[in-house]
């Protein structure tokens, strides 16, 4: 590291730079190295132990090894361990956020508010542990009792995304702790330092030796763990965030071992805007769920559907409030967009915006890379009118700042527009009319509606797609469900 100019020089706790894996309570160095860089500058942060399939064996066997001891603490001893690792989580919230900036480059602000959404998966889980309640059921039988038991569930596995490079591991690690489940954590090789800074805040909480395992790899040794997570038996669930492609890899390589599976997936998001709309409104969610990470989110609205009459009024503003954003380091002062997080990216976004304009978009706000600000990995904020179906970004999920916008004639059309996709997590749409608020939440194949708001996740909701969006919902009292096994206890004899 540079400590003259890298920005993880000025961390106030440099003990929270963690560079190698954790296995069993103890750091790994690994039997190579792979680096990490900042993608506002390019320049190289660290360099961090690069796992394999022997380390991932490894840290099953401390998992299952840890995990009588972890499953029968009370609950309430469980839940104090994380409540206080929230704690230490909050207290550390700026050298974290100056990590995951530093690592994946989102806005300072941004990072330091994922922080705080990453910790209260924390806080409510520690809260679950103590409701995770079975049930006695109306006996069949006087001489026999009914009971139905909630146990965990047993090693966890968890593969997470860049993208929240912190709060993807605590959505999945929270209720899996708080249920009695020891984890094994493969992170998103392109941000696993905030990861590391995590697992030693768990440890500091008093998070036991094995209870909590960070397999840091390179891209090549995350597809050798991942087999072997999928491959093992002890291995009883898997939580992966990440794309859909990969989704099905991990289902695939899961059936062997009918593994429980939690998936959140790829996503494309629609966003569609009624004559009756607040307007202003609509132009700032459509702002929020779009721009969020520098459009680098699941949830991020990928197509935009605006109603005939109100086109050129919002086209106009969005163009105008888009305008307004600042690019640049994610550690400069009102810099709202960030660097993407790779040249893949990049590449991406370029293809989308190019076929767009190719297929009769008319640019109305940026459309271009910004290949001489820092790193070069900058795209210009960028909003297409015109839109077609034709076009790639109808189809695919850009997974950048870019913003097509379609028009519409009928409530109906829109809904078959937003519903032809194989997708179906977040959805989003503006009106004041409540029979169509209604209408269209029940007929949208989605597994979130926002309904004249951009922003919709918190910790306390059901967060999940449908379709192939995924399996399963993360955050609220759902959450714990993946993480505990329903036992049917049937006593009889009662009456001797
Ligand atoms: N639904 C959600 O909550 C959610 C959240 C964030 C990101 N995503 C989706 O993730 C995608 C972008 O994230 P990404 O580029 O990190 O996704 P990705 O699928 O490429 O990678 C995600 C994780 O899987 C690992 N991985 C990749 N191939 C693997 C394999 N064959 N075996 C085992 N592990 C493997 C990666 O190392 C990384 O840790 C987008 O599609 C986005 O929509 C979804
Ligand atoms: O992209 C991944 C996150 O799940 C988005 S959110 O912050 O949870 O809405």
């Amino acid at each position: 590291m540079d400590t003259k100019t890298s920005p993880l020089a000025q961390l106030n706790d440099p003990s929270l730079l963690k560079t190698d894996g954790l296995i069993n309570g103890q750091w790994v160095a690994g039997s190579s190295r792979f680096d990490v860089h900042d993608p506002a500058t390019g320049q190289k942060l660290a360099d961090v132990a690069n796992l394999g399939p022997q380390d991932a064996e490894a840290a099953i066997a401390a998992a299952n090894a840890a995990w009588p001891a972890w499953k029968t603490k009370t609950a309430k001893e469980r839940s104090i361990i994380l409540r206080k690792w929230h704690d230490l989580l909050m207290a550390n919230q700026d050298d974290l956020g100056r990590i995951m900036t530093a690592e994946q480059g989102k806005p300072f602000p941004e990072a330091k508010g994922e922080v705080a959404y990453g910790a209260s998966f924390v806080e409510w889980f520690a809260e679950e542990a103590k409701r995770i309640n079975g049930e006695t059921l109306p006996q069949f039988d006087n001489s026999r009792r009914l009971l139905v038991l909630k146990q965990p569930i047993g090693v966890c596995a968890a593969i997470t995304p860049w993208n929240f490079p912190l709060a993807m591991i605590t959505r999945k690690v929270a209720p899996a702790l708080a249920a009695g489940c020891p984890v094994v954590i493969k992170p998103a090789e392109l941000t696993p330092l905030t990861a590391l800074a995590v697992a030693e805040l768990a440890q500091r909480a008093g998070i036991p030796a094995g209870v909590l395992n960070i397999l840091s790899a390179d891209a090549a040794n995350s597809i050798a763990i991942g087999k072997v997570l999928c491959a093992s038996d002890v291995v009883r669930h898997i939580s992966f965030t990440g794309s859909t492609e990969v989704g099905r890899i991990l289902m695939a390589q899961s059936a062997p071992t009918v593994k429980k599976m939690s998936l959140e997936l790829g996503g494309n998001a629609p966003f569609i805007v009624f004559d009756d709309a607040d307007i202003d409104s609509a132009v700032e969610g459509a702002f929020a769920s779009k721009y969020r990470n520098a459009g680098q989110t699941c949830v991020c609205t990928n197509r935009f559907y605006v109603q005939e009459g109100v086109y050129d009024e919002f086209v106009t503003k969005f163009a105008a409030r888009v305008l307004t954003a600042k690019v640049g380091n994610g550690f400069e002062a009102g810099v709202n967009q960030g660097p993407l997080i790779e040249e893949a990216a990049l590449v991406k976004v370029q293809r989308h915006v190019d076929d767009a304009i190719a297929k009769g978009g008319q640019v109305v706000a940026g459309g271009k890379r910004l290949s001489s600000l820092g790193s070069g990995q900058f795209f210009e904020p960028t909003v297409v009118a015109g839109a077609t179906a034709d076009m790639l970004c109808a189809r695919e999920e850009t997974f950048g700042p870019f913003a097509p916008v379609f028009s519409f004639k009928t409530e109906q059309e829109a809904i078959d527009a937003a519903n032809a996709t194989e997708f179906g997590l977040a959805s989003y749409f503006y009106s004041r009319d409540v029979g169509r608020i209604f209408r269209v939440s029940e007929a949208l194949e989605y597994g979130m509606v926002g309904i004249n708001v951009g922003i919709l996740a918190t910790e306390h909701v059901p967060f999940g797609g449908v379709k192939q969006s995924g399996l399963g919902r993360e955050g609220s009292h759902y959450g714990i469900d993946d993480y505990v096994e329903i036992k049917y206890l049937c006593l009889g004899d009662i009456q001797k």
